[in-house]
């Protein structure tokens, strides 16, 4: 069988917003519906670089659709002038295991992120979506600014950055037209009366507290792995209901907060699904751990689109 190599071009050009996050709230549904076939991520640190390497595989009996990525994240290749994160996804066919297509992955990372934080917030989140903050101005601000913006055209995006100059390069790669962008001095200015917040930095202290969030809010947490989960100071984890994408990830990646008596609620697809109702709280947190069944479904996806057009 011949295999397919795409680029992150070709990547793009197969990718729409709404066709994704219809597929994000299938993969998310998936996954507590127990139909997805996802071991845990298999974690490798490289010692001494500041690095790891995560292997995702993941089989949706649904789709019958078969794949693994594999992701690093180097949070020092800013200096080299390199992303943070690089990945490549393998979809293989699902009834042989022969290889279909080879995708440069850093694209489909950056959008099925943050298509699942929209999934996240259509399920969580009520009443107006008026103001949009970002914290962070890297790849997951970007796509998430992005994504948010064409689900729910807010009024108002606030984004914070620790160094300002990104912060105000993306407002400007954002091009939002009459939609106002302002650039905050600080991350409380930019949280203060915000509807949505999106969590997108490499930050190993808090940058976000309990107190600069107003009551109805949600939080889509990103910038959380298995090395930090630190955005997020402990009071504000105490005062929201945590729905995290997996159970059996967090149980691993979350632990740390497991251990001082933060529980999630539970998983976001059985709101999808219409298991559950919202949870009754004062603020929401999706904790995206990150589900390599979102980056199988995505490539599927990508893949279709792709076939089509050539
Ligand atoms: N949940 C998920 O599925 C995924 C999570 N991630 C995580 O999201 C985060 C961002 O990833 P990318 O946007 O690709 O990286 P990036 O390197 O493009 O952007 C990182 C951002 O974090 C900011 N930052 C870094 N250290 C900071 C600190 N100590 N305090 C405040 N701000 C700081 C930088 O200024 C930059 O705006 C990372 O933690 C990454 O591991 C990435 C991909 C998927
Ligand atoms: O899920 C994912 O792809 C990642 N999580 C942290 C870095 C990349």
């Amino acid at each position: 069988m011949p295999v397919d190599h795409l680029t992150e071009s070709d990547v793009l050009k197969c990718l729409k917003w709404d066709q994704l996050i219809a597929k994000m709230e299938s993969a998310l549904g998936q996954l507590a519906d127990r139909t997805a076939v996802q071991p845990v991520k298999l974690v490798t640190p490289v010692p001494g670089k500041d690095g790891v390497l995560l292997t995702m595989p993941a089989y949706s009996r649904t789709n019958n659709a078969l794949g693994c990525k594999i992701v690093t994240s180097f949070s020092k290749n800013k200096e080299k002038n390199l992303p943070s994160v690089i990945g490549t996804v393998m979809l293989l066919d699902g009834d042989t295991g022969q290889v279909k297509a080879i995708m440069e992955g850093n694209t489909i990372t950056a959008w099925r992120t943050a298509a699942a934080s929209v999934a996240s917030t259509i399920h969580l989140h009520e009443g107006k979506k008026g103001t949009l903050c970002i914290l962070g101005a890297g790849v997951q601000a970007k796509s998430h600014a992005q994504a948010m913006q064409h689900a729910f055209n807010f009024s108002k995006v606030k984004i914070w950055n620790r160094t300002q100059s990104k912060a105000v390069k993306l407002c400007q790669e954002l091009n939002l037209g009459n939609v106002m962008c302002v650039v905050c001095d600080s991350a409380r200015e930019a949280a203060q009366d915000a509807d949505v917040i999106c969590t997108t930095t490499g930050a190993d202290k808090p940058i976000l507290e309990s107190e600069w969030v107003k009551n109805g809010a949600h939080i889509c947490a990103v910038g959380a792995n298995r090395s930090h989960h630190s955005e997020i100071s402990v009071p504000l984890h105490r005062r929201a209901a945590i729905v995290v994408d997996s159970m059996d990830t967090a149980k691993e990646e979350f632990a740390d907060f497991i251990q001082q008596g933060i529980r999630p609620w539970g998983e976001v697809g059985d709101l999808i699904n219409g298991r559950k109702s919202k949870p009754n709280a004062e603020v929401t947190i999706f904790y995206s751990l990150g589900m390599a069944i979102e980056d199988v479904l995505s490539a599927q996806l990508i893949y279709e689109n792709y076939k089509k057009s050539s």
